[in-house]
């Protein structure tokens, strides 16, 4: 009874507003210090873009036999992609009409091989704080994008309420703007509904996929990242991400995020997570919860 008592919490301390006040001072170390909001990106947007361009360029290489029906509707798209097909690859898409030839691989294996390193879920190296982050497979040079934050986007004043009780998941963006990254419940609900509203014919607007266990885009897991402790310090840190106006339609459908209301007109906000130093397969990412702004 005690134990349980003491593990809900320890699960809960963290979102406790006099036990955080109290610990401010206390855990100096594992806060993150950011002289302006301006100053919290580690890399520019430019290599966000680049990477997760990169990234959902492969994925849908990879996945052209599912991607028919776009390709047969924007003439365009086949032709860029054809384009960057290996010769192996066209060989076996030309010697198919409906690309079922293609040798597919998981999409932890794209990833693999274009960023160099894969990522996934597993039973954290703290105790009682259950699922963390792992680097499975590779290396992640300081500087990389190594995950996703995926969710709702509340901007200020939407309602949040409900999927806000018990929700360890929610993200709070610097100006304010929440991600609700719950994969369970009335957050998942929410955001299945959003995201088949936002269909645009055979184009989808975001990937629902991370809401189950096989992900189209294993970059998708960053809410289930820890947060640092006096024993393992921050290895990876958020980073906020507009997606610009002309990020590809075609590669929307890897995004994990999609707003919850269009009342206002706004870029899809994405956040991601960027190595603070080179990690090493096998090691836990830990990230930082608490990032004080001056
Ligand atoms: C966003 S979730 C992270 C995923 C979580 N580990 C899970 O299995 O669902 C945040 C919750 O993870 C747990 N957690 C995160 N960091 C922790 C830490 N350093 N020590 C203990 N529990 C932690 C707390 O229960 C916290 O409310």
């Amino acid at each position: 009874m005690l134990r349980a008592l003491r593990r809900r919490w320890n699960a809960y301390k963290y979102r406790f507003v006099p036990w955080l006040a109290l610990n401010l001072r206390r855990k100096r170390r594992t806060l993150r210090y950011v002289p302006e909001s301006s100053q919290d990106k580690i890399i520019s947007d430019e290599d966000v873009f680049e990477t997760l361009l990169k990234t959902f360029k492969a994925l849908f290489i990879n996945d052209l036999s599912r991607q028919a029906h776009i390709l047969a509707l924007l003439p365009e798209i086949k032709c860029k992609y054809l384009g960057l097909l290996t010769v192996e690859q066209k060989q076996s898409t030309v010697n198919s009409h409906n690309h079922q030839s293609q040798r597919v691989l998981s999409p932890e294996e794209v990833l693999f091989n274009t960023l160099g390193f894969s990522i996934t879920r597993d039973q954290s190296s703290l105790v009682s704080a259950g699922t963390g982050v792992f680097v499975t497979k590779g290396f992640v040079p300081k500087g990389t994008v190594v995950s996703m934050y995926p969710g709702t986007v509340y901007r200020k004043h939407e309602p949040i309420f409900f999927q806000s009780l018990g929700n360890p998941f929610i993200f709070r963006c610097i100006d304010g703007i929440l991600i609700d990254g719950n994969d369970k419940g009335i957050s998942r609900s929410v955001y299945r509904s959003c995201s088949r509203r936002d269909r645009l014919g055979p184009f989808q607007m975001s990937d629902e996929s991370w809401l189950t266990a096989a992900l189209q885009n294993p970059l998708a897991v960053g809410q289930y990242v820890n947060n640092c402790s006096h024993e393992k310090a921050a290895n990876v840190c958020y980073q906020e991400f507009d997606v610009p106006e002309y990020f590809p339609v075609e590669l929307k459908q890897y995004l994990p995020n999609i707003v919850y209301s269009h009342d206002i007109e706004s870029h899809l906000r994405c956040v991601v997570l960027v190595t603070l130093r080179d990690i090493k397969q096998g090691e836990e990412l830990f990230s930082n919860y608490y990032t004080v702004v001056n």
